[in-house]
């Protein structure tokens, strides 16, 4: 190890490796090099850690995609003495998806905690703690986000107060909770939002002694956590303004059959409703919640999962995408300043196959788009990233509980849909355009080899024969179906 943290080294800060100078020196001390001029930078470095401001490579930001970046940087050798992630959180990058799952299973029930759940896991990969990334020459700043940015002198200031100069820079700051109010009680005790680790502390904490929970928004976080409160055999109420749940993906049907397995397990749904005002109760604690409509919910917790909005500062003269938020990328993630990258929630990329800017808030993105980043940095790579859009959700899977829920989305919820199955155990859906082509894909509680079939399906867009889908007789005979429609693409 360290052999890199050993040698000071110059390279060109806009270029990519193609173009590097990278030069080892003699001497193995540290000492801080020059300038040579605005396209080169150098860094010095000892064996053991970073002691000057400069910085080959940063990532601001150290969630879901800058674990797996550092992963890609050690990959390729370049991690070692040359990598530093500058970090908000107390602890090494986790995959946050379990923050919602096995977090919130109750004491008894085995919950999921950190250092268990830290990237690469959720993949298969490596479990990347503390250790993992001393014994591979990462610098890791914990606590001290960066509160400026200064593109022409590429400088970077952490609220601590330290000066980072940087090479090559990686924005992976991630989104925030969309918050309520202070003035109509979004910030009372027992209100929580759930991004990170201590958040989800802090709501295991209330749900130990909770009796009535209130969930606003029916979203992913609002499905997750109402399910997760069942485990806790909480008094459980949705509320959200739309008329069903999960209105940015499903379609009311399934929907319907998603409600009215949470209303099984004693969830309450309150439909079409906002919030007025969250008050509290004689202790300061939220007691209740006041709608528009005048009605009253009484909760001594509540869980506002309203959606998330991209930290683009403090880098938004970087380019800010006006319609989606989020720093603007091309489709090798690299922003309008050369040598200066974005990647995960925060970036407002080229999704190549729909033709269309997107960013997309989920986890197999975060993963993908840091890997084909880091490789376009460190390689000569040129290839567009096409990404396939996957979201994924599992509930109720606590020991214990009377049904596991699994479901896998791929593609684009576009066009009109064929249904199959009604939890027996599985469902599908297959979103299909008006010139039949299958566009999107989903699956509950598919087989292995059911799940790997949707991305199949959703990439190749195949022409499906709608009355024949709909027709079919089981889940597993609308898969069928759609399988062989796979065969018209082949053979075009
Ligand atoms: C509770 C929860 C459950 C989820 N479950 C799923 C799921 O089941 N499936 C799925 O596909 N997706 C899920 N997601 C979404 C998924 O976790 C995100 O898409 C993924 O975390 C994005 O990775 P990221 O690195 O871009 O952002 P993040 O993982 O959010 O990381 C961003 C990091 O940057 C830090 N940061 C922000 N500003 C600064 C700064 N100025 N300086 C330094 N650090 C900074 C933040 O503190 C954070 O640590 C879930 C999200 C949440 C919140
Ligand atoms: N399985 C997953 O992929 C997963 C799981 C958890 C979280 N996440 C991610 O975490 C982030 C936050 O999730 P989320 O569930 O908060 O967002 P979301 O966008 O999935 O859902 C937000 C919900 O809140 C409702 N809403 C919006 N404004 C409201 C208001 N003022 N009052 C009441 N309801 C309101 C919306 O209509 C919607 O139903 C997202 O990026 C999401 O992708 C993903
Ligand atoms: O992608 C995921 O990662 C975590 C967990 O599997 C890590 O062990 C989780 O709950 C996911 O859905």
């Amino acid at each position: 190890m360290a052999s890199a943290a050993a040698a000071a080294q110059c390279f060109s800060s806009y270029s990519t490796p193609a173009t590097w100078a990278l030069r080892q020196r003699g001497g193995g001390g540290a000492r801080v090099l020059q300038f040579s001029s605005r396209r080169s930078f150098c860094v010095s470095a000892t064996a053991g850690g970073f002691d000057n401001q400069n910085r080959e490579y940063v990532i601001v930001g150290g969630g879901n995609a800058a674990g797996y970046a550092a992963r890609t940087f050690v990959e390729h050798g370049m991690a070692d003495g040359r990598l530093c992630i500058v970090s908000k959180e107390p602890v090494p990058p986790y995959e946050r998806p379990a923050l919602t799952k096995g977090y919130l299973f109750p004491p008894e029930k085995k919950p999921a905690r950190l250092p268990g759940f830290h990237t690469c896991v959720g993949s298969g990969g490596q479990r990347q703690t503390a250790e993992w990334y001393k014994e591979n020459g990462i610098e890791v700043l914990y606590e001290d986000p960066v509160v400026a940015f200064d593109g022409k002198t590429q400088t970077l200031k952490t609220s601590s107060g330290k000066i980072l100069k940087y090479g090559s820079l990686i924005i992976s700051t991630g989104c925030e909770a969309s918050r309520l109010p202070e003035k109509i009680g979004g910030k009372l005790p027992g209100v929580h939002y759930i991004r990170d680790v201590a958040d989800a502390d802090a709501l295991v904490s209330s749900l130990g002694s909770a009796k009535k929970v209130l969930v606003i928004g029916g979203g992913y976080i609002g499905m997750e956590v109402a399910a997760a409160a069942c485990g806790w055999n909480l008094d459980t109420t949705i509320v959200f303004p739309e008329d069903h749940i999960m209105p940015r993906l499903f379609t009311p049907s399934l929907a319907k059959k998603y409600e009215d397995l949470y209303q099984q397990n004693g969830v309450k749904f309150i439909k079409g409703a906002l919030i007025d005002k969250l008050e509290a109760g004689s202790d300061g604690r939220v007691s209740s919640a006041l709608l528009k409509d005048g009605s009253v919910v009484e909760a001594d917790t509540v869980i506002v999962g309203i959606g998330a909005k991209p930290v683009v500062g403090p880098f938004e003269a970087v380019g800010v995408n006006p319609k989606v938020g989020g720093i603007e990328v091309d489709s090798l993630f690299r922003t309008s300043v050369p040598g200066i990258f974005a990647i995960g929630d925060v970036a407002a990329f080229p999704l190549k196959m729909y033709n269309r800017i997107a960013r997309v808030e989920h986890v197999d993105h975060a993963r993908k788009s840091a890997h084909h980043c880091v490789e376009t940095l460190l390689t000569s790579q040129t290839k567009a990233y096409d990404y396939l859009p996957y979201f994924y959700s599992r509930v109720f899977e606590y020991e214990g509980s009377s049904r596991k829920v699994w479901w896998q989305f791929y593609g684009d919820n576009v066009g009109e849909t064929v249904e199959v199955g009604n939890f027996d155990p599985k469902i599908a859906t297959f979103w299909i355009d008006s010139d039949s082509r299958l566009k999107g894909v989903f699956l509950e509680s598919g087989t292995s080899e059911e799940f790997s079939l949707l991305p199949q399906l959703a990439k190749s867009q195949p022409i499906v024969d709608k009355l024949k889908l709909q027709s079919a007789t089981s889940v597993e005979d609308a898969l069928e179906i759609a399988r062989s429609s796979l065969q018209s693409v082949a053979s075009v």
